[in-house]
C-alpha cells in the first residue's frame, strides 16, 4: 500500500523512477516503461471480482474498466461543453494513474458523455480574474493531465463524438488512435491564437507529432479548426466513422492494438514520445511561471474577455 500511495501521490514519473531505481525523468523513461507493468502490489489494491469497476467518484468523469477485456470507457462528463476545469483536470490525472496501476487494464478509450461537444477545451474562467496562485495550480493540473495522457503506457484511444476546440484536441492528440464522427458540424484543432493566447511548447510538439511541422505551424498561427473530414485530410484524425458508430469503431480499434505485445509496443511509444515528455518535466516550473506571467497581463485577459463575450453571443 506505501508503494501505491507513492505512485498516485507523486505521479508516474516519479513512482517509475522509484520503481526502477532511476534517479533522473530524462533518464529513465524506456526502462520505466517497460517496467511499469510490473509491480504488482500496490495494484492488487484495485482488483476486482466483478467483472465492470466503476473507478472515478467525481460526477464531471466516470471511468469503468472491464477485467475480462482490460479496456476501461473513461467518459468526460462536465456539461454543458466538457470544459476542462481544475477539478476535472485533477480528477483526470487521478483516474488515468489509477489505471496506469491496475494490472488487468491495457487500454483506455477517452469519450465525451454528451453528445456533440467532446471537449471545449481548457476552462476559460479558470484563466480570467483569478489570482497568480490560482494560474499556477491551474497549469500545473493542465501539465499533469497531460504528463499522464501523454506518457500513459496503455493503449489510449480517442472517440471523438462532437467538437474538440484547443485542450480537447490536445486531449485527442495524446491518444495513440483518433476516431471522430463524421458530422461536419464538428470541429477539432488548436485554435489558441484566435483568443489571443499562445498554445505552449508542448503542446506545438504534441501535434508535430501528429501531423509533422509544416501543418503544424500553419494550425497553431492561423489557429485552424478543421471539420472531420479536413481533419483526416492532414492526418490530425485516423479515421472518420458514422456517428451512431464511434464507441464501436473505437472498441474494434482497441482490439487490433491489443493483439500487439504489451512490453514491444510499450517500449516504442515511450522511445516516440520520451523527448517530448523530458523537455517539459526539465521546464515545468518555469513554463508554469511563464503561463501564470502571460495570462496575468492587461492585454491578455482583455483578449479573452472579448473571446467570451463573442461566444455568448446569439449564434447565427
Ligand atoms: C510566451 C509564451 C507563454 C506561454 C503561455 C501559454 C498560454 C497558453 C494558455 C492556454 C492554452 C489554452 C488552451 C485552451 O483550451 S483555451 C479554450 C479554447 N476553447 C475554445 O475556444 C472553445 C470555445 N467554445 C466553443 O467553441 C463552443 O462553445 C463549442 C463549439 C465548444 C460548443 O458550442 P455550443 O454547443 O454552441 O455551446 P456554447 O458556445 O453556447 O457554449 C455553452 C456555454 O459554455 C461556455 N463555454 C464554451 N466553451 C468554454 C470554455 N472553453 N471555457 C469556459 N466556458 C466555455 C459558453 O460561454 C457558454 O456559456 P453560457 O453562455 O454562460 O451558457
Amino acid at each position: 500500500m506505501a508503494a501505491l500511495l507513492l505512485r498516485t501521490s507523486r505521479g508516474l514519473g516519479a513512482c517509475l523512477r522509484v520503481a526502477t531505481g532511476c534517479p533522473s525523468p530524462s533518464s529513465c523513461v524506456v526502462a520505466a516503461w517497460s517496467s511499469a507493468r510490473w509491480p504488482r502490489e500496490g495494484a492488487v489494491a484495485w482488483r476486482t471480482h466483478a467483472q465492470v469497476r466503476h473507478y472515478s467518484s467525481s460526477d464531471k468523469l466516470s471511468i469503468d474498466m472491464d477485467d475480462k477485456t482490460g479496456v476501461a470507457v473513461l467518459k468526460l462528463s462536465n456539461p454543458p461543453v466538457n470544459s476542462l476545469s481544475l477539478e476535472l483536470l485533477t480528477e483526470l490525472a487521478i483516474g488515468l494513474d489509477k489505471l496506469e496501476m491496475n494490472p488487468s487494464c491495457r487500454g483506455v478509450i477517452m469519450t465525451s458523455a454528451h453528445p456533440h461537444i467532446f471537449s471545449a477545451g481548457l476552462d476559460v474562467s479558470e484563466m480570467m480574474g483569478k489570482p497568480t496562485e490560482h494560474y499556477r495550480e491551474f497549469w500545473r493540473a493542465v501539465q499533469e493531465m497531460w504528463l499522464k495522457l501523454y506518457g500513459s503506457s496503455l493503449v489510449t484511444i480517442a472517440a471523438i463524438n462532437g467538437s474538440s476546440p484547443a485542450g480537447g484536441c490536445l486531449m485527442a492528440m495524446c491518444c495513440d488512435y483518433r476516431l471522430m464522427a463524421d458530422n461536419p458540424k464538428y470541429s477539432i484543432g488548436l485554435n489558441e491564437t484566435k483568443l489571443g493566447i499562445v498554445a505552449p511548447f508542448w503542446f506545438r510538439d504534441t501535434m508535430m507529432g501528429v501531423v509533422g511541422t509544416r501543418v503544424t505551424e500553419r494550425s497553431l498561427q492561423l489557429g485552424l479548426m478543421y471539420s472531420p473530414a479536413e481533419a483526416v485530410h492532414v492526418g490530425l484524425v485516423d479515421r472518420t466513422v458514422p456517428e451512431e458508430t464511434v464507441f464501436e469503431e473505437a472498441r474494434t480499434e482497441m482490439a487490433r492494438w491489443l493483439k500487439i505485445p504489451d512490453h514491444a509496443r510499450q517500449i516504442t511509444k515511450s522511445m516516440m514520445r520520451k523527448t517530448t515528455i523530458d523537455h517539459l518535466l526539465a521546464q515545468r516550473d518555469s513554463d508554469i511561471s511563464n503561463f501564470a506571467n502571460f495570462i496575468s497581463k492587461d492585454s491578455i485577459q482583455k483578449s479573452l474577455t472579448a473571446y467570451m463575450q463573442a461566444l455568448r453571443q446569439p449564434k447565427k
